[in-house]
């Protein structure tokens, strides 16, 4: 299991982590969401040792990473796709890694093959597209066949069938009891792939609970409403206790009444209907929502 309790994170005057607590279990995948600069990316640094905390502790089954004896067969990573040696081969990367681990060349050819690089694994690293960096990365993850498992972005630069091929092998190793954090700006990427969701924004928890509780709680029912004379329906339904915004293109969309009262509120006032089309918020939506206050830089200003 994955600890992490009151963590907290500064870089000079910029506060990356702030006081964060959230736990992982294994069996199932977690995706740790949060929009850039977040600081998922600072989390799962300090989780594998790489960084220290200013406060807090990061834990992995009760330990901190960097005094674990057993380093890539207790727990693999991919942090940075891009931090392979572009002059190596991939190939040589993976054995170098499997020596330092004091693993053997064997492991090095299954890992490869899960991966589907076995056939450029002669090729060098510098030569690699992005989405088959994150397959090497993946590798090294894979290589000490660890019951942890940290993915940071691993669906960046990944074809649609490379996205599928990665689902199905974090189900399947979830599935065989390892515990696998994944972080993701995009709530698109975790929705097909995560059981739990951690939300995260500048830094502070925003959620900690099953990607099922997060979409019942943040997705919104709303009916969007088409009308000749929006106005006069505007002022009936806020009179009615609804709650109306105007989108862009002149629909109305309202919260807090179902589509049949409003067909029966314009009936009664006279008010014509073009479209009465009941809705629920995408979890893309709710996630927007959830971490709009978060966000870090928004269109042309720093926050
Ligand atoms: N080495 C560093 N020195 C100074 N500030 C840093 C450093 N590393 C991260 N930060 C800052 O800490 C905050 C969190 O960054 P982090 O990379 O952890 O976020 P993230 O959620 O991984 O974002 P992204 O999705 O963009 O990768 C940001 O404001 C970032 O600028």
């Amino acid at each position: 299991m994955i600890e992490v309790k009151q963590l907290t994170k500064r870089y000079g005057g910029t506060t990356a982590v702030d006081d964060l607590s959230f736990t992982v279990r294994p069996g199932r995948v977690t995706g740790f969401l949060g929009p850039n600069g977040a600081g998922k990316t600072t989390t799962l640094s300090i989780l594998v040792g790489l960084s220290k905390p200013t406060r807090g502790t990061a834990t992995i089954d009760g330990v901190p990473f960097g005094t674990h004896p057993r380093g890539l067969r207790y727990v693999g990573a991919l942090l940075d796709a891009r931090d392979a040696h572009g002059g190596r081969t991939g190939q040589d990367h993976l054995v170098a890694l499997a020596r330092s681990n004091g693993l053997g060349r064997s492991r090095v050819r299954q890992v490869l093959e899960e991966v589907g690089l076995a056939d450029v694994a002669a090729r060098r690293v510098g030569n690699y597209s992005l989405g088959m960096k994150q397959r090497l990365g993946i590798a090294a993850a894979l290589l000490g066949d660890p019951p942890v498992l940290l993915f940071d972005e691993p669906l960046n630069g990944l074809d649609p069938e490379g996205v599928r091929w990665v689902r199905e092998l974090f189900h399947q190793l979830a599935h065989e009891g390892r515990t696998v954090l994944i972080s993701s700006h995009l709530m698109s990427e975790m929705e097909h792939t995560a059981i739990d969701l951690v939300v995260i924004g500048q830094g502070r928890l925003i959620a900690a609970e099953t990607l099922a509780e997060f979409a019942a709680r943040g997705r919104i029912p709303s009916v969007t409403v088409r009308t000749p004379d929006p106005t006069a329906l505007t002022a009936a339904l806020a009179e009615a206790g609804a709650k109306v915004t105007t989108q862009a293109d002149g629909a109305l969309s309202v919260q807090q009444m179902s589509a049949g009262d409003i067909g029966n509120l314009a009936f009664a006032k006279f008010i014509p209907l073009h479209e009465l089309s009941p809705r629920v918020s995408s979890l893309e939506e709710a996630f927007m929502k959830m971490t709009g206050d978060s966000i870090e830089y928004r269109a042309g200003r720093k926050q």
